[in-house]
């Protein structure tokens, strides 16, 4: 059984149709790319997935433990809590907290801790903080961001904001991550560093990851399999090697490089 199961899915604006009948699979720990010409449903379904909006029709369906759950509907931070987690494309994070902090709100929207152990401040408290600030400690520091962890997010160049929504993203412990376009803006070595990044995530963190990028050579470096949008539609699916020889995916990018 797939751990996502997404079944002829369709968001209509109107009339227009953003994402029509898409069919996708996603299994536990793959890396998955989602590439695609511009307005082609990528951000769409990702919005779908992760409750920004409801589908106009179709299924989505996550396996957990055995366990079918409908997705479809239902809120975002109820996706959250099973285990869907996503970055932005506009970057979203608290500009005027730290990064430290940033990451604790992340990791607090999961830990909803005991009413009376908070308040109270009870010995337990203290622990669950200091676990807390570990792990966050960890993962700041896996994306080589522990030195910045006072300074204020807005100070921070936008390459390492775009790390820090990386990391708070997977401070609510995702089980699938949805990573839109996690490299636009930055610069061939920051764009090297964090396709490393990303692979190690995936092998450290055993998770799935779905990644929209326009950057090819990241996409076909890093992902396992690929699916290709355009005009709302899966138009082809398969390796890298399979997707960069299709006919239609050649046609859908003008005849250029793939
Ligand atoms: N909220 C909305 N209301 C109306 N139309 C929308 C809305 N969101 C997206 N669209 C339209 O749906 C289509 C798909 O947009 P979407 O942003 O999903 O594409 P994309 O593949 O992510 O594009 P890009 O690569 O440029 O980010 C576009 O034609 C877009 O204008």
């Amino acid at each position: 059984m797939p751990l996502l199961t997404v079944d002829n899915l369709t968001k209509n604006f109107g009339g227009l149709a953003a994402v029509s009948q898409v069919d996708i699979s996603l299994e536990k720990n793959e890396l998955v790319g989602l590439i695609g010409p511009n307005g082609a449903g990528k951000t769409t379904l990702f919005n779908l997935l992760t409750g920004v909006y409801v589908p106009s029709s179709g299924e989505v369906t996550l396996e957990v433990e055995g366990k079918s759950t409908r997705l479809n509907g239902m809120k975002s931070y109820k996706i959250a809590e099973l285990g869907l987690s996503r970055t932005f494309q506009n970057i979203r994070l608290f500009k005027d907290l730290t990064v430290m902090e940033n990451v604790l709100i992340a990791m607090n929207a999961k830990h909803k801790e005991n009413f009376v152990t908070s308040v109270l401040r009870l010995p337990k408290f203290y622990k669950i903080e200091k676990d807390l600030k570990n792990k966050a400690l960890e993962l700041l520091s896996l994306f080589h961001l522990v030195d910045k962890k006072d300074t204020l997010t807005k100070n921070l160049p936008y390459g390492q904001q775009r790390r820090l929504e990386i990391v708070r993203a997977l401070a609510t412990e995702p089980q699938i991550l949805f990573l839109d376009e996690p490299a636009a803006g930055m610069n061939p070595n920051e764009t090297a560093d964090l396709t490393n990044l990303i692979r190690e995530v995936q092998e450290k963190f055993k998770i799935t990851i779905v990644l929209i990028e326009h950057d090819m050579s990241l996409v076909m470096d890093v992902c396992e399999r690929i699916y290709v949008l355009e005009y709302g539609r899966v138009i082809a699916k398969g390796t890298p090697d399979e997707v960069k020889t299709n006919q239609s995916v050649i046609e859908a990018y003008l005849g250029g490089e793939v």
